[in-house]
């Protein structure tokens, strides 16, 4: 069963709404679990300033087309959506009413996994990026700075089972994050949904 009650974060120049119990517990442990072992979860490298890294976190893509999605010099080829993304992916879509093409999933393997301050604003999420990210496993806290100012910023914990929704012209106002923490924490898992066209 579904508990879709909404949060609107309220925030200027911004539409990003949060769903903490999208699935339940059952339904959240079963995706999570069954993620981890089916994903073929990749190590990509960025390269900055002619240095090249690690990526601090694995990610996978997956599209219903054949749309290749690109970020931070890194090519990313579109794969089958497997069953339980679709699932995800069409539970979703029942409750926003909008349809996706594909998901950005990340794996954060502990607390020393990380996503640096971004937007989601390349050219092929179109104008305004309609982006919904769900959660599983472990709670890592989400940031959100406003880009010229900085009296407003968020901080939100993302639980497990949860969704997140951005829309509207949050990526052209706001950066967000997932900082490192020293706190022990386990795996989690993230898909960002979105719409390639
Ligand atoms: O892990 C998260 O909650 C955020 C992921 C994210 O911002 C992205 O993949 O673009
Ligand atoms: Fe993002």
């Amino acid at each position: 069963m579904r508990l879709a009650s909404e949060t609107n974060l309220n925030l200027k120049d911004a539409d990003v709404a949060y769903y903490p119990r999208f699935f339940d517990m059952n339904e959240a442990d079963y995706f999570f679990k069954t993620l981890l072992e089916t994903i073929d979860w990749q190590q990509d490298y960025i390269t900055i300033f002619g240095k090249t890294h690690p990526q601090p976190r694995l990610t996978a893509f997956f599209a219903n087309n054949n749309k290749n999605y690109s970020y931070s010099n890194i090519k990313m080829k579109a794969t089958p959506f497997t069953q339980e993304l679709l699932q995800i992916k069409h539970s979703i879509e029942k409750e926003l009413n909008i349809s996706f093409t594909s998901c950005l999933a990340n794996l954060y393997r502990n607390g020393n996994d990380s996503n640096g301050w971004h937007a989601d604003n390349e050219k092929e999420l179109g104008k305004n990026p309609v982006v919904a990210s769900i959660s599983f496993g472990a709670e890592r806290i989400f940031h959100l700075k406003h880009r010229r100012d900085n009296t407003q910023k968020a901080k939100i914990n993302l639980e497990h089972g949860s969704l997140l929704l951005m829309k509207g012209e949050t990526q052209h106002h706001w950066l967000h994050q997932i900082p490192k923490t020293k706190k022990e924490v386990g795996k989690r898992i993230n898909l960002t949904f979105r719409i390639i066209a």
